[in-house]
């Protein structure tokens, strides 16, 4: 009897409560997880750009959240049709039904203003304009005008992920410098084979919908041979913060051994050519940009 009683959920218990789900659909809508690794950028260049108080660092972190949340928001709102139809973003809160594509759209374009008043009134109008800016490359040059033209979409909007180091920069210094530019073109550089390696593997879905991606218009070889060429550019971008003197020897290292081991998976992926060296090139290219700006850190703070 007593086990009996142990393991019987009440029904209220097993599902989340109508606040909580409303809650967590609202939350997903801002991309979360995708946004962890902006933010981590975003602090990791404010503190090679100086030495921010927590405030400030609280301050862009929320004002770069609502506006990177912003663009999540309307582009799950400019989606939902190709949404519906792939499985992996079909329980997405607008395609369940869960959220109005209204009410999204609403939310979306509000966190976009509540970011660039907050940072424009606490932070300085350049970090909020430039914050907007990234909220605007996502949503009209990424999602609307380049995702479902050409197969080049995330290599021209992948600028909008690049935006938070400038943020971050021009929070702590009102101005952006070398050092910064050279930071939005390593994110810029890396984000065709963080995506490609990850398109590889969700090929078949968005060849369903018809989102020209690369694989599906130019095929994987031609992908595995774009993801080598460009890892092998972003090793090149990695090394101008040093050879700028914007950095030191703990930043070299990490660059070199770093961008060696993304070489290192590209070169496997293109000769193996299979599904888990593309999931495992996927995987390292988060570890390999979170890594990369936390060794800056070192650098400028050791
Ligand atoms: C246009 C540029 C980009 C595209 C098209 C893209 C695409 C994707 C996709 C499709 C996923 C799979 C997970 C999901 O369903 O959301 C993903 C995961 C991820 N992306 Fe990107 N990405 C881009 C740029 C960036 C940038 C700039 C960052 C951060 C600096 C980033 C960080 C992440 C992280 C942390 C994940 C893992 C999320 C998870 O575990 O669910 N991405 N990306
Ligand atoms: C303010 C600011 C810096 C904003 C920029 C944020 C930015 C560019 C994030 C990129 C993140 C991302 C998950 C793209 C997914 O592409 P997708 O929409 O094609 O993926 P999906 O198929 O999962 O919806």
């Amino acid at each position: 009897m007593a086990s009996t009683r142990a393991t019987t959920v009440p029904a209220a218990a097993a599902a989340p409560s109508a606040a909580r789900q409303l809650l967590s659909d609202y939350l997903e809508l801002t991309k979360p997880k995708v946004q962890s690794l902006l933010l981590l950028t975003t602090v990791t260049t404010m503190l090679v750009a100086g030495s921010p108080s927590v405030g400030l660092i609280l301050l862009t972190c929320l004002g770069g959240y609502l506006a990177a949340g912003g663009a999540g928001a309307v582009n799950h709102w400019y989606d939902r049709d190709i949404d519906l139809a792939m499985a992996r973003t079909a329980d997405r809160p607008i395609p369940s039904g869960r959220v109005s594509p209204r009410a999204a759209l609403i939310y979306g374009c509000s966190l976009a203003a509540a970011s660039f008043v907050l940072m424009s009134l606490t932070i300085n109008v350049l970090a909020a304009s430039l914050s907007f800016s990234g909220f605007l490359g996502y949503v009209f040059v990424y999602t609307v005008w380049l995702k479902r033209r050409t197969p080049q979409n995330i290599v021209i909007g992948g600028a909008a992920g690049a935006v938070p180091p400038l943020v971050g920069w021009a929070a702590v210094e009102g101005s952006l410098s070398g050092t910064a530019i050279y930071l939005f073109a390593i994110v810029f550089f890396w984000t065709p084979p963080h995506f490609w390696a990850l398109s590889i593997l969700m090929k078949e879905e968005y060849a369903k919908v018809g989102v020209p991606m690369l694989p599906t218009v130019r095929g994987e070889q031609e992908t595995r041979k774009q993801i080598l060429l460009y890892t092998v550019l972003l090793y090149a971008v990695t090394q101008l913060p040093f050879c700028a003197g914007g950095m030191g020897a703990i930043y070299l290292v990490s660059s070199l051994v770093l961008g060696g081991l993304f070489i290192a998976g590209a070169v496997r992926l293109y000769r193996r050519a299979d599904r888990q060296s593309a999931l495992k090139l996927y995987l390292f290219s988060l570890a390999y940009l979170a890594l990369l700006f936390a060794a800056m850190v070192a650098d400028a703070k050791i």
